[in-house]
């Protein structure tokens, strides 16, 4: 199975909110990343909305609709302000998050031994009004069995471990467990999307199985094209002065 790329675009929305502008755009950066080669676009709005803001599910849903197949993956904690805007909008699929209000960063999946019921019943209610529901989870084969019993059709696996490990001694075990998951999960009927921390270094061992249908990826790809970009806006500039 070939992996999709969905470009998370909070960092985007995180430099645009630094000035009272539309610049960056978050919905012009999206349009670049799918016609780049994306095959979707991701935010995780947090209620503080930090980075990504709610306003900006419909104007990424308005530009998916330019682009025949794409898709707009929503992630975030199921709260009742955001649920309503997936109900409205309809993402192609939104992401179940557990994140407190006040959390950096995503940091562990769903215990569902404590909030299957919860996450049963917004999974079913929002796979009622046809949006596709996946759940963050770590890589716990007992807690992926749970997953599938909320009847949510796709997990997507927390990667910082997998990410973090990369280069170091202990990567193949935990590399090889992220896949024995991303299997067991496959067996179970579940698609199963990746992300958080994954970059251009430590992508390609996770997704060489084909397991792994989308993977959504954020903070390091835009690190990497300021990276990959910056001395040669800087030459420009000096250019102009010179
Ligand atoms: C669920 C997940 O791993 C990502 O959405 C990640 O948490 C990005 O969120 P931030 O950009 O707020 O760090
Ligand atoms: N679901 C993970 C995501 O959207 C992006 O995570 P990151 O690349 O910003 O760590």
């Amino acid at each position: 199975m070939k992996t999709v790329l969905s470009v998370n675009l909070n960092k985007i929305a995180l430099i645009r909110n630094s000035r009272g502008r539309d610049y960056p755009s978050v919905k012009a950066f999206g349009r670049r990343a799918l016609q780049a080669g994306a095959g979707g676009v991701t935010i995780h709005p947090r209620p503080d909305q930090r980075h990504a803001r709610y306003s900006d599910i419909a104007d990424l849903s308005e530009l998916v609709k330019e682009f025949a197949d794409a898709e707009l993956n929503i992630e975030g904690y199921p709260e009742e302000e955001l649920i309503e805007q997936v109900l409205r909008y309809k993402p192609h699929q939104f992401t179940l998050v557990p994140d407190k209000p006040d959390q950096i960063t995503s940091d562990h999946g769903w215990d569902l031994n404590q909030d299957g019921e919860f996450v049963t019943d917004i999974v079913r209610k929002v796979q009622a009004a046809g949006v596709r529901v996946s759940l963050f989870m770590d890589p716990d084969e007992a807690q992926i069995k749970l997953a599938q019993e909320t009847g949510a059709k796709r997990i997507e696996l927390y990667t910082e471990e997998y990410a973090h490990a990369y280069g170091a001694p202990q990567f193949d075990a935990i590399a090889a467990k992220y896949l024995a998951c991303a299997r067991y999960a496959v067996s179970l009927g579940l698609t199963v999307n990746a992300g958080h921390d994954l970059n251009l270094e430590n992508l390609a061992p996770l997704v060489a199985e084909g397991t792994i249908a989308e993977v959504s990826i954020g903070h390091a790809l835009t690190v990497e094209a300021l990276e990959m970009g910056f001395d040669q806006v800087i030459q420009k500039y000096v250019e102009i002065l010179s």
